[in-house]
């Protein structure tokens, strides 16, 4: 049996009377797309800020590797390899790709003008945003010198994708990552989780798209009501089976899909 990167039991969060999650299971596996679909107020946002340590669960265990692991705060999941891109975008417009790419991590310049003088290595960190870049399939960002408020919605979420690539060693989360973007673009963003799940690491996507989600995800974590309704696959559910199940119009068991067998372990 392989061992789940990010495995979630448990988790419960209530804010006040009003309850979040209701004791949520969660297992990514190495290299799967998970998406995270559900109405509005299920519980998804909840659930990856529980997961990046965004918000504390009131209860439930966490585990990296199969190691417990506490996250504090979202700095503490970052360090341990987690990397969250939210809705809202986290970019300072105002710098240029390169920048964006090493924001809050920038490289230094070799020897003591970056010991001493704190001098940023601004040609080493534009030749690794190129290639950072050019290896998730985005050749449409020509200057790594560009302002990233002078850049379309969909090159802006490649940048911020880029950035958790680059430093995502074990686990990506994607907020919504299509929702402003038009066709073109939405593709483009669906081919960058595609690459990064084809370097082995897995990627978490909430959307509420159907069909990217059922373009890109290996397996659909179906949230209702605070809880999990259920875990299908592209090829175990139609669409419209996925809906049902995510407003309750029915339930995983009586629309088992057509193989249920492999929903639990991506094969
Ligand atoms: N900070 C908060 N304070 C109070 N209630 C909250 C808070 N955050 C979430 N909730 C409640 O928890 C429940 C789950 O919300 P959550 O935002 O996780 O849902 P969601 O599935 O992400 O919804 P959406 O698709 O609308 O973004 C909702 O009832 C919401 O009102």
């Amino acid at each position: 049996m392989t061992t789940p990167v990010l495995s979630a039991r448990g988790l419960v969060k209530t804010f006040g009377r009003v309850v979040g999650l209701d004791g949520v299971d969660v297992d990514l596996y190495p290299g799967e797309v998970l998406a995270v679909i559900g109405d509005n107020g299920a519980g998804k946002s909840t659930l990856i800020k529980c997961l990046t340590g965004a918000m504390v669960p009131d209860a439930g265990e966490l585990r990296l590797d199969g190691e417990p692991v506490h996250f504090r705060r979202p700095q503490d999941a970052r360090n341990a390899g987690i990397e969250t891109v939210y809705q809202t975008l986290a970019v300072a417009p105002a710098l240029d790709i390169a920048s964006n790419l090493f924001l809050g991590r920038e490289r230094r310049r070799a020897g003591l003008l970056g010991s001493v003088f704190r001098m940023i290595d601004k040609r080493g960190m534009r030749r690794e945003a190129e290639s950072a870049l050019a290896g998730l399939g985005i050749g449409t960002l020509q200057d790594m010198s560009q302002a990233v408020e002078t850049l379309s919605g969909g090159q802006r979420q490649a940048v911020a994708v880029a950035r958790a690539a680059a430093f995502g060693s074990k686990v990506i989360v994607l907020d919504e990552p299509t929702a402003a973007l038009g066709v073109r673009e939405s593709q483009q963003v669906l081919r960058m989780i595609d690459q990064v799940r084809s370097r082995g690491v897995p990627v978490v996507l909430i959307s509420h798209n159907m069909p990217h989600v059922f373009e890109v995800a290996d397996r659909i974590h179906i949230q209702r009501l605070g809880r999990c309704a259920g875990v299908i696959t592209p090829r175990s559910h139609t669409m419209t089976e996925a809906v049902a199940i995510m407003t309750g119009a029915t339930t995983l068991a009586e629309t088992p899909g057509r193989t249920t067998a492999d929903v639990g372990e991506p094969a």
